[in-house]
């Protein structure tokens, strides 16, 4: 640990209000924390606030403003970081950690405050002025489309040496981002911001927090996110590879979407990249540096200590270069940190009808990029309420070099209408609901059983990060209330990186549905009775598992709707699609003209292997398809009475049915054994759901069978 040593706080001061207890320990006990031979040279331990001179705001963050200031006493201009501490609320923990480590540290890429104390409820850390502002800043003032690959190089390189010296001091930074990169007027380059960096060496509280969301969700690692095993200095280099491509872009990937689908797409996307085909201007060097570290397994990717020998630094030039290129020209930083400001002031007034209070901070907070942002559980159900099905295609618009003109301003906008348009869906499905305030505050008390690990909770209904194995798809029923919440699969999607990205394809998330064998095969009801343990049960299956694609387990109404517009699937209309879901297997090769002679019909699959022919005699054709007909009639029949017995035999689930799955978890479930209730009504509606669709697919089959039938017919 060298010379990092550990200020520790009266935890017996904890019930205090936090500033009172902070100023206690800053401003008495502990004074301020002075840096002996630091860039100013001298030795004090009797600052405050008169030696400061404040000036200008440079930069603001959640719970700090910066300001340009001069320190009086040697006539040095040096940037303060106030921090409010009544704002700060009960994460004192951060704030010292912050204030220790950017004291204690000692590395030229490395931010080193020069001291800092409390004055009033405000922490003051006063730390030496870096004129360029952070590479966030300007790539949104001159860079809207990211920098020139020697910029991107050199900025990185000088980044990674300074993770380089945390790692080896045993600190993981947890928010590497372009935020966070400063530069000074001569073009030399620090990593900034500590406020929620973390000692590997660090046991009890601290130990936990690595066990938390930390960092801003754009570039956390997934690791990071699904809070199963914690966490170590890899999940620097996961932050440093979307840096990578924030420097290259202008933009993180998925900045423009809202916290929650963020983690999911992390979670479950391939890992965002450079595209070899779009990214031309890049070198194959940065694209393979960029999925290097871009490995969803942490233990794949390299060390800092590695990545810095990565030939793509051979690009990289002396950091006066940086002052000679993107620093050229640009108005001061209080000047363009001001004219952002502005323009943010202006979205927010235009967003105002859309965001409110806490959502509106919340979101606003996200989009501008903020650390820490607030990971609580009820900004968590309320984003994760808001989630819209899959339908996009977001791993290539953000690779898209076509679409890069992510400043601020197109980050909020689209944001926005994002959210409005996911709004508008909800409240179709709640209607009762008079705008997307009310939508979202109903959405959130939906979920009153959604447990406490969010993300483990999204395991059961989106099956996170478990891949389907090679002899089939992972078969779990949904369990949305009593979801295994330590279950985790392989999360080293690497081998489907360059799929994901050459086709776009956006992973859609997919509910499995229960087990139905009963129902998918032989007869159509029970022999047994009904029995919904059955139904959840895991058993031997002697029929394809059905997937229902992008659809959410417990979005009531809106779900039905969805999977209804859905019923005419092109997978079961197309042509040469094979079709298959329990007994009925239906080819293209079995509907086309094959002969006059095979023609067969099996009454007890029910599948058709009935060829057609323009020759065909109707006398040879009819009686199957005569049958058929008959077969799909009583299957039909058959359904009907299924339904009929389920919703007499599960009591409300006629009711059920009508009202939606967040009505059902609207009350919250006072025992275990009502939770499992609970979650066996859930399945079973969706066995009902599973059965209607059936019928639909039935219909259709019949539909087509009809006509050929027509047609064979016309033709004799
Ligand atoms: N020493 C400095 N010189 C010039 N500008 C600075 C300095 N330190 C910070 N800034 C500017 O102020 C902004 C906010 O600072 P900082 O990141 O430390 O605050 P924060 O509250 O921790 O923010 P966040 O948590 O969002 O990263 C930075 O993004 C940067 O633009």
């Amino acid at each position: 640990m060298g010379s990092f040593m550990e200020i520790r706080f009266s935890s017996g001061l904890n019930l205090l209000k936090p500033w009172v207890f902070s100023a206690i320990n800053w401003g008495l006990g502990l004074n301020c924390f002075c840096i002996h031979g630091s860039g100013l040279g001298v030795s004090r331990e009797d600052v405050n606030a008169n030696d400061y001179k404040l000036y200008e705001e440079v930069g603001e963050g959640v719970s700090a403003t910066v300001y340009r200031a001069l320190c009086v006493p040697l006539n040095e201009i040096v940037a303060i970081k106030v921090l409010d501490l009544e704002k700060c609320n009960n994460d004192l923990d951060g704030i010292r950690r912050e204030v220790q480590t950017m004291s204690l540290i000692d590395h030229p890429n490395l931010l080193r405050a020069h001291c800092s104390f409390a004055t009033g409820h405000n922490l003051w850390v006063v730390m030496p002025y870096m004129a360029g502002g952070s590479c966030m800043h300007i790539m949104k003032s001159a860079y809207p489309e990211g920098f020139e690959e020697p910029v991107i190089a050199t900025l990185l390189r000088e980044v990674l040496k300074a993770l380089v010296y945390l790692h080896a001091h045993g600190h993981i930074h947890r928010d590497v981002k372009a935020g966070n990169i400063l530069i000074d007027s001569n073009g030399a380059v620090k990593l900034a911001d500590f406020g929620v960096s973390a000692c590997m060496f660090d046991t009890g509280d601290r130990q936990r927090s690595r066990n938390t969301f930390v960092g801003t969700p754009c570039w956390m690692a997934p690791e990071v996110m699904q809070q199963l095993h914690g966490y170590d200095f890899k999940a620097d280099i996961w932050s440093f590879g979307i840096t990578a491509l924030e420097l290259a872009h202008g933009h993180a990937p998925f900045s423009k979407y809202p916290p929650m689908k963020v983690l999911l797409m992390t979670l479950q996307n391939a890992p965002p990249g450079l595209d070899y085909e779009r990214d031309k201007r890049f070198s194959k060097s940065f694209k393979e540096l960029v999925a290097a570290c871009l490995v969803k397994d942490p233990k794949k990717r390299p060390t800092s200590e590695k990545l810095l020998k990565h030939h793509f630094f051979k690009h990289a030039r002396s950091y006066d270069y940086l002052g000679r290129t993107i620093l050229d020209g640009l108005a001061p930083l209080g000047e363009r940190f001001r004219v952002l400001k502005t323009k943010e002031a202006d979205l927010l007034v235009q967003n105002k009808a859309l965001y409110e209070d806490k959502e509106q901070l919340s979101q606003q907070e996200y989009i501008k990029g903020i650390s820490a942002w607030n990971f609580n559980l009820e900004d968590l159900k309320s984003q994760a309420a808001l989630i819209q099905d899959y339908d996009d295609t977001p791993n290539a618009e953000d690779q898209d070099g076509s679409i890069k003109q992510r400043d601020h301003h197109d980050v909020v906008g689209s944001s926005s209408e994002k959210m409005s348009s996911e709004m508008a869906s909800n409240s179709i499905a709640a209607s009762s609901q008079e705008d997307g305030l009310n939508d979202l505050h109903d959405l959130e008390s939906s979920f009153a059983s959604f447990p406490i690990k969010p993300l483990q909770a999204l395991k059961g209904c989106f099956d996170i990060g478990e891949d389907e194995d090679a002899n089939g798809p992972n078969w779990k029923g949904v369990m949305l209330v009593e979801s295994d919440t330590k279950s985790s699969g392989p999360m080293d999607q690497d081998a489907g990186r360059r799929e994901g990205e050459n086709s776009g394809q956006s992973d859609s998330f997919t509910c499995q549905v229960p087990e139905l064998k009963k129902y998918l095969s032989g007869s159509l009801i029970p022999d047994r009775g009904f029995s919904p343990n059955k139904v959840t049960g895991d058993g031997d299956r002697d029929f394809p598992p059905l997937k229902f694609p992008s659809e959410r387990n417990y979005s009531g109404p809106l779900y039905r709707q969805r999977r209804e517009a859905n019923n005419t699937s092109s997978e079961d209309a197309s042509e040469g699609a094979v079709v298959q879901r329990g007994r009925f297997k239906v080819t293209s090769a079995d509907l086309s003209p094959k002969g006059p002679t095979n023609c067969t019909f099996n009454p007890a699959t029910g599948g058709s292997t009935c060829p057609t022919s323009p020759n065909l005699r109707a006398s040879a054709v009819l009686p199957s398809l005569q049958g058929i007909l008959q077969q799909n009639t009583m299957q039909r029949e058959e359904i009907i009475r299924l339904i009929k017995y389920l919703e007499q035999n599960s009591g409300k689930l006629g009711d059920l049915s009508e009202v939606g799955t967040n009505d059902l978890l609207q009350i919250p479930p006072s025992s275990a054994r009502e939770r499992e209730l609970q979650s066996q009504v859930l399945q079973l509606q969706q066995g009902v759901g599973n059965l209607v669709e059936e019928l639909q697919r039935q219909k259709m089959k019949n539909m087509q069978l009809e006509k050929q039938l027509n047609k064979a017919l016309a033709n004799n």
